[in-house]
């Protein structure tokens, strides 16, 4: 799914997120981190044409087969059609042969015509939505300017994806106006047909401060009971229909497979941010100069990368705290976001995640029903690899789903099933 505003890497290989145009947006969401424009963009100071094409050879020349960009904002479009066509163009030119290129883009939608949806299509890209829910909800936060809200011409933008067949998914950011409202919010996506979701607490951008951990602007019970509402639409007798992106990272640890949201990871995975300017960052929630890895337009990727800042920051994760390792779920957790840890003013013990709380209800909650769904899930992959005509397993081998048992122990109790 899309790369929004947390990490996704499905293979090890590097991503970058590239905040185009900087902070410029046209609109001035009430709890936006980026909302100093106030929707007033005035004049958009886009990445420099050097710094992206210097960047771009570097990093193709680096890719191991698989390069993948996601343009971020403030607000993406405003850099304009011509700036997008010259991106696809120089990864045309500096990609090595065979090498997937894969594009995702997060918009607010209210600037996207037929000509965009067009050339989405046309190159792939994968398109995130920033959408709250239902109009009144959406609409009391996600203002112009002017106040006036923005879902109907986000609507427009999404009729023309759909036209065009882009793929596009929805985040939604979860607030005080949203939180208790986690079944009108399911009814919503079903409603309009949107098949992959994403949610994101709202962060309370007046209270940050550097290499300190992120305030919030809902409480962890509040989230937690906001989670395991959507969880019980979301699990839908054992069918679930749609993409939430958290629930599928859960199922993913089910399954014995490495989830692809950074907050489920055991390390935080080897990603890039860049400002505008070219300034590197490994995460969006280190910006700052602790861990400033340098500038892509005047250092090279080589250096970047080497840099012993990305050393600390990839230590940072795995430095787990007490709670968390003797948590029952912390294959479906590993503790969460170093950035939410040390939650407490005792700063002296390193505390779990702030949403700690959240996540242990939803685990509790959705236990039960997650084996069954990864149980169904492993007898169907054996029905279809014996279908496939490929040998049974032997009972002494590692079973086919992953799991590092032995199949005796395993999945051989499906066979009668098949
Ligand atoms: C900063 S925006 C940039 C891209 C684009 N303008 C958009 O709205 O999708 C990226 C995402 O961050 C979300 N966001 C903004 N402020 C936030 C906050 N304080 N806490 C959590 N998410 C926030 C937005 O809703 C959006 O989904
Ligand atoms: S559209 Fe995106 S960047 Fe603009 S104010 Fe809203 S969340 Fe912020
Ligand atoms: S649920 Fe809490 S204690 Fe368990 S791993 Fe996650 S943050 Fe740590
Ligand atoms: S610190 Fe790690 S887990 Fe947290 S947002 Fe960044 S990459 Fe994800």
């Amino acid at each position: 799914m899309v790369q929004s505003c947390l990490t996704s890497q499905q293979h090890s290989h590097i991503g970058v997120m590239w905040k185009t145009v900087s902070e410029a947006c046209n609109l001035a969401c009430d709890y936006c981190y980026y909302s100093s424009c106030g929707g007033q963009p005035g004049k958009i100071d886009k990445i420099d044409p050097a710094i992206l094409e210097k960047f771009i050879k570097e990093y193709m020349a680096l890719t191991n087969g698989v390069a993948s960009f996601a343009w971020q904002g403030g607000e993406p479009l405003l850099a304009g059609l011509d700036f997008f066509k010259q991106v696809v163009f120089l990864q045309a030119k500096y990609a090595p042969k065979n090498t997937i290129i894969s594009n995702s883009l997060q918009t607010n939608a209210t600037l996207i015509t037929e000509e965009w949806a067009r050339f989405f299509k046309q190159y792939n890209f994968l398109i995130g939505v920033s959408l709250d829910g239902p109009n009144e909800i959406n609409d009391a936060r996600r203002v112009t300017g002017h106040g006036k809200g923005s879902f109907d011409r986000v609507m427009r933008g999404i009729d023309h994806l759909r036209n065009n067949q882009v793929d596009f998914n929805i985040l939604t950011v979860i607030h005080q106006d949203n939180v208790g409202k986690a079944k009108e919010l399911m009814e919503f996506y079903q409603q309009e047909g949107f098949n992959h979701v994403q949610f994101i607490p709202c962060m309370d951008f007046r209270a940050q401060e550097p290499n300190k951990p992120g305030q919030y602007l809902v409480t962890p019970k509040q989230y937690g009971q906001f989670l395991c509402e959507a969880f019980d639409i979301w699990y839908n007798d054992g069918n679930p229909n749609r993409s939430v992106r958290f629930f599928d990272n859960i199922l993913s640890a089910y399954l014995h497979q490495e989830a692809e949201l950074c907050i489920h990871r055991q390390t935080c995975p080897k990603t890039m941010i860049l400002e505008q300017n070219g300034d590197a960052y490994p995460c969006d929630f280190y910006i700052n100069d602790d861990y400033k890895l340098g500038n892509v337009g005047r250092d090279s990727l080589e250096d970047i990368l080497n840099s012993p800042k990305y050393d600390d920051f990839l230590g940072l994760k795995p430095a787990l705290p007490d709670k968390c390792k003797s948590c029952e779920f912390l294959k479906l957790c590993h503790g969460g976001c170093p950035r939410n840890r040390a939650w407490s003013q005792a700063d002296e013990t390193v505390n779990p995640d702030y949403f700690c709380e959240s996540y242990m209800k939803v685990y509790k909650h959705g236990h039960e029903r997650m084996e069954r769904l990864a149980e169904n899930i492993k007898l169907q992959w054996l029905r279809n690899h014996l279908k496939a005509g490929r040998p049974k397993p032997e009972r002494n081998d590692f079973c086919l789903c992953g799991s590092g048992k032995k199949f005796k122990k395993c999945c051989e109790k499906f066979v009668q099933m098949v």
